[in-house]
């Protein structure tokens, strides 16, 4: 046998893992690094998150990114080329992180990356018949794990593509395995570029669990404090704090089936760009708003379409489930905006709202840690169903590289 498999085989026998998670999402800000401790599998999983760093990307790097993200028509030399720089610069990433925590590569089990997005495409937003369902995350596994040595799992969303998934959100698994609670409602929102949340109903019933998008959460904010303060994103909502909410804009802002589609859904900067703001304002009428005003008036979107998705939970689940107070537990970068966050206090009254940093997991690290929890779910786990329905395939996820 080869004894790189004797080596997976031993650590998916072990009774805990180290795996290192790796995320870098829409927002294109960093790179999360988040070592874990985990142990048991599915809803018996157990995490410590040991170590946690956000690692900066510079201005050049991005910029880098930026000239294919999202983009339908690119250079594909540049998407070529940046498939093996990314896994390297990911690699080399970890080695510093394992470096300043003191910890040496050969202590780590696993790293399980979810690489860079650079396209997605549910059907619902290619509306080709004949293709299926497509999103594409780049660096590649094989570099990380020559780079760092260590066992890596990475492009996890194309299995759960492959079994009639979009690919995402993948926080389902993560969100139901690590924060389920029975006897309490539980809402987790994540507020990153897009902004999703999991339904974990007090019932703890793994057929009725589902995470969806609701739609933009900082991405277009941070579009418009690029152009209009040349900052990566308008600190604690500063500049929008100065602005009133234009009616109009908002309005066609809402203008859109993808709020309208039923859960779960996916989306992404796609759809929800600048060009999708400056239609709105054609058709709104506002292209001469004050800056001020425009981000007023994107928070305010970005609120009520994560408002007016959560309601649709709140009012589907039964009067009995009623009874049961709803918890919100906030993560990503958007928890930290003060403008967003009471929005959402304001416009939801009867739930109660906190972070999950109250459930012994820092709201920044939550994506970075569901990736470690669906590599110690391939390695240990793969039992839980999660019925036959649309969007919540039951399936192990990430493909593996040998680091020789
Ligand atoms: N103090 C703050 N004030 C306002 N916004 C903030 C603050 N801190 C973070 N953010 C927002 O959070 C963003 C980063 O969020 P996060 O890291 O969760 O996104 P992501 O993981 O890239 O996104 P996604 O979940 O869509 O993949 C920043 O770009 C910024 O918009
Ligand atoms: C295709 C893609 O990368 N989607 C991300 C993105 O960032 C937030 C939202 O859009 C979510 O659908 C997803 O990430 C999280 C980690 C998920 O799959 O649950």
């Amino acid at each position: 046998m080869n004894s790189q498999i004797q080596h997976l085989y031993d650590i998916a026998r072990k009774t805990d893992r180290r795996i290192i998670g790796l995320m870098s999402g829409t927002s294109l800000d960093g790179l999360d690094v988040a070592l874990c401790r985990i142990s048991g599998s599915g809803p018996a999983t157990a995490v410590t998150l040991e170590r946690f760093s956000t690692v900066s990307f510079d201005e050049e790097f991005k910029a880098e990114i930026r000239t294919i993200f999202a983009k339908p028509t690119i250079d594909f030399e540049q998407l070529c080329l940046l498939n093996p720089y990314i896994g390297r610069l990911h690699g080399q990433l970890i080695l510093n992180c394992l470096h300043n925590w003191g910890v040496a590569p050969d202590e780590v089990d696993i790293v399980a990356s979810h690489g860079q997005t650079v396209y997605h495409a549910p059907k619902s937003q290619h509306r080709r018949d004949k293709f299926p369902n497509a999103t594409l995350q780049i660096g590649d596994g094989d570099h990380i794990a020559a780079v760092t040595g260590i066992l890596t799992f990475s492009d996890f969303r194309q299995k759960h593509v492959a079994h009639g998934g979009e690919g995402a959100p993948l926080a389902v698994y993560g969100d139901y395995f690590m924060f389920s609670q029975l006897g309490e409602n539980r809402i987790l929102l994540n507020m990153g570029g897009i902004a999703n949340f999991t339904y974990l109903p007090a019932d703890g019933d793994a057929n009725r669990v589902f995470t969806t998008d609701t739609g933009p959460g900082n991405t277009l904010l941070d579009a418009y404090a690029r152009k209009f303060l040349n900052k990566p994103y308008d600190e604690d909502g500063q500049l929008a704090a100065q602005g009133q909410v234009n009616a109009d804009l908002l309005l066609a802002l809402k203008k859109n089936p993808f709020f309208d589609a039923p859960f779960p859904k996916t989306t992404g900067p796609e759809v929800f760009n600048v060009p999708y703001v400056e239609e709105a304002q054609v058709r709104s009428q506002t292209l001469d708003l004050p800056a001020t005003d425009l981000m007023a008036t994107l928070v305010q979107f970005s609120a009520d379409t994560i408002t007016q998705a959560i309601e649709r939970v709140l009012l589907n689940s039964s009067s009995e489930k009623k009874e049961v107070a709803f918890r919100i537990y906030m993560s990503g970068g958007g928890a930290h905006n003060p403008q967003l966050t009471q929005r959402l206090y304001k416009a939801l009254p009867d739930c109660q709202f906190d972070r999950t940093d109250s459930l012994g997991i820092d709201g920044d690290a939550k994506e970075a840690v569901l990736f470690a929890v669906l590599a110690n779910e391939s390695l240990a786990g793969g039992s839980t169903s999660f019925g036959d329905r649309q969007g919540v395939p039951t399936v192990s996820m990430g493909k593996v590289s040998f680091p020789k």
